[in-house]
């Protein structure tokens, strides 16, 4: 029996961009009582490209999970053929400052929020998931990703550079070699490429077949102290965290962006 959460409206996360809020859900949140396992399901057709509104509701989604005694959290896609085609191309093009300034901060906002769960999470990729998408997956603990859709970060064959926090993601997951190779030729691999070097951890036949390894990958932590796993986590990913939010590389990078974006 599944349980629904109701995602916090924007308006309330974001009070000095009410103008931008939306009541439409992008999210839909279901707890299964008996597993106690959540999953955040995106749904934001044609391609769940990330934009602003989605953004802050996976950040509060994901935020609000943290004080339900959770045991995981599987993102996924309500899309037949798309897990999320990354940020989305209209907020990068002649954005009021303003508005590239709230976007970007959601952006990472949501990737901290994903990266340092308590929780453990998993990436169920029932479908493409270009660019920001990969990130979003990169975010989480574990990916099972369905065969036949592509997956990476594929800035550089767009012409933009990927934010160091995204090849910091990357890099997390897969070596620094084959992070250079994959992010300087901007490739997307397909599923059982992505399986190979490891950016995913299982592929899938179908989504029900993905969502059901995600499942499984909590049973690892059954006999683990749920304080210590978190601690053992922070430890591994808090410098990431720290390197991409607090530097002053960081504050320039973001204003470089933002030029970029209004002048496109
Ligand atoms: C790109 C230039 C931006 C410049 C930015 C400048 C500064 C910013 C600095 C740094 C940012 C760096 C980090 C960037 C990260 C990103 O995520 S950038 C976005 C990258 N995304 C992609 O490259 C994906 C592009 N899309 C696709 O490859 C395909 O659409 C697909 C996801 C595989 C789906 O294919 P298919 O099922 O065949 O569907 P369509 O191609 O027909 O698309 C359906 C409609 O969806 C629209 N759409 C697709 N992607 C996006 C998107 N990312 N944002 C907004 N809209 C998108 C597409 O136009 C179709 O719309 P219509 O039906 O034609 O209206």
């Amino acid at each position: 029996m599944a349980s629904k959460i109701f995602v916090r409206p924007i308006s309330i996360a974001f009070n000095a961009f009410r103008n931008y809020s939306s009541s439409s859900k992008l999210v839909d949140v279901s707890i299964n009582d008996k597993t106690g396992i959540a999953t955040v399901t995106m749904q934001r057709p044609p391609v769940n490209s990330l934009n602003y509104e989605l953004l802050i509701e996976l950040n509060g989604a994901f935020q609000d999970l943290g004080s339900k005694k959770i045991k995981g959290a599987i993102l996924t896609s309500s899309l037949k053929t798309i897990f999320s085609a990354g940020l989305d191309i209209l907020e990068m093009y002649k954005p009021k400052p303003e508005r590239a300034n709230a976007f970007w901060t959601s952006l990472q906002d949501t990737w901290i929020t994903i990266f340092n769960t308590p929780y453990p999470t998993v990436a169920a990729i029932n479908g493409h998931s270009p660019a920001g998408g990969c990130l979003l997956s990169l975010a989480c603990e574990y990916r099972v990703m369905v065969n036949n859709y592509t997956i990476g970060l594929n800035e550089t064959k767009l012409g933009i550079v990927a934010p160091f926090w995204f090849v910091a993601s990357m890099k997390n997951t897969i070596s620094n070699r084959e992070s250079e190779l994959a992010l300087t030729s901007g490739r997307l691999y397909k599923t059982d490429e992505a399986f190979k070097v490891g950016l995913v951890d299982e592929t899938a036949e179908n989504k029900e077949d993905a969502l059901a390894k995600a499942e499984k990958f909590f049973s690892r932590f059954d006999a683990v102290n749920p304080i210590a796993r978190f601690l053992t986590k922070q430890e591994l990913r808090g410098k990431i965290v720290k390197v991409g939010r607090k530097t002053f590389i960081y504050k320039i990078f973001r204003k470089f962006q933002i030029c970029m974006m209004t002048r496109i």
